[in-house]
């Protein structure tokens, strides 16, 4: 079972460099239902997760999620809105930490569709495939369908055993990202 730690207790200097990635989740609200895709490829492959990659150079996180996910899922958002930053530090790679800025999106232009790096699903509500998705994701899953801003912290061994995290909601989600990024 991951530990539950305070949010000062992974020790982690404030403003260590991070890699930027993006995570957006399409929520269907008459539908009740939520947008996922298995991962064909690369890291995470075999996973359900939200639609999203690397920031590039010289891009902003907000075009990188919509970049992502029309790559990824053939559809342009038309409102997204910035909702979560999730850190990861994976033991093995002490010095990489991920921010991971999670976004939501409850409409879209386009049709979707399977790319060669995600099959989308739709998923209800209640029936979200947690065995299937990252060890975080039932953590801040919650927060998200609250339509909650959140910030954590989750520590991985061997790449996908969580080990420990905090996670809180947050009331001013662009200071906690200046926080979690300061100096870089
Ligand atoms: C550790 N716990 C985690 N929990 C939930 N989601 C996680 C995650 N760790 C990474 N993610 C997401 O997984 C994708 C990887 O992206 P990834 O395929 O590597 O990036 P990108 O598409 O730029 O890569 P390539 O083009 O294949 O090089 C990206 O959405 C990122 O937010």
């Amino acid at each position: 079972m991951p530990r539950e730690v305070r949010e000062g207790d992974i020790a982690l200097a404030r403003g260590a460099a991070h890699r930027a990635f993006t995570l957006v989740v399409v929520r269907d609200y008459e539908g009740g239902r939520v947008l996922l895709g298995e991962k064909l490829r690369g890291f995470g492959a075999g996973y359900y997760n939200g639609f999203g990659g690397k920031v590039e150079r010289g891009e902003t996180v907000e075009a990188a999620a919509a970049r992502e996910l029309t790559e990824e899922a053939n559809v342009e958002a038309t409102n997204m809105t910035r909702r979560g930053a999730l850190r990861f530090v994976f033991d093995d790679k002490p010095l990489e930490p991920w921010l991971v800025h999670v976004f939501h999106c409850s409409r879209y232009d386009g049709e979707i569709a399977a790319s060669d790096e995600m099959r989308p699903e739709w998923f209800d509500l209640d029936d979200v495939p947690f065995e299937n998705m990252w060890a975080d994701d039932p953590y801040w899953w919650p927060l998200f369908l609250e339509e909650k801003e959140f910030v954590g912290t989750f520590t991985f061994t061997n790449t996908t055993t969580l080990v420990d995290y905090w996670i809180r909601e947050t009331k001013d989600l662009m200071l906690d990202v200046e926080a979690m990024t300061a100096n870089e």
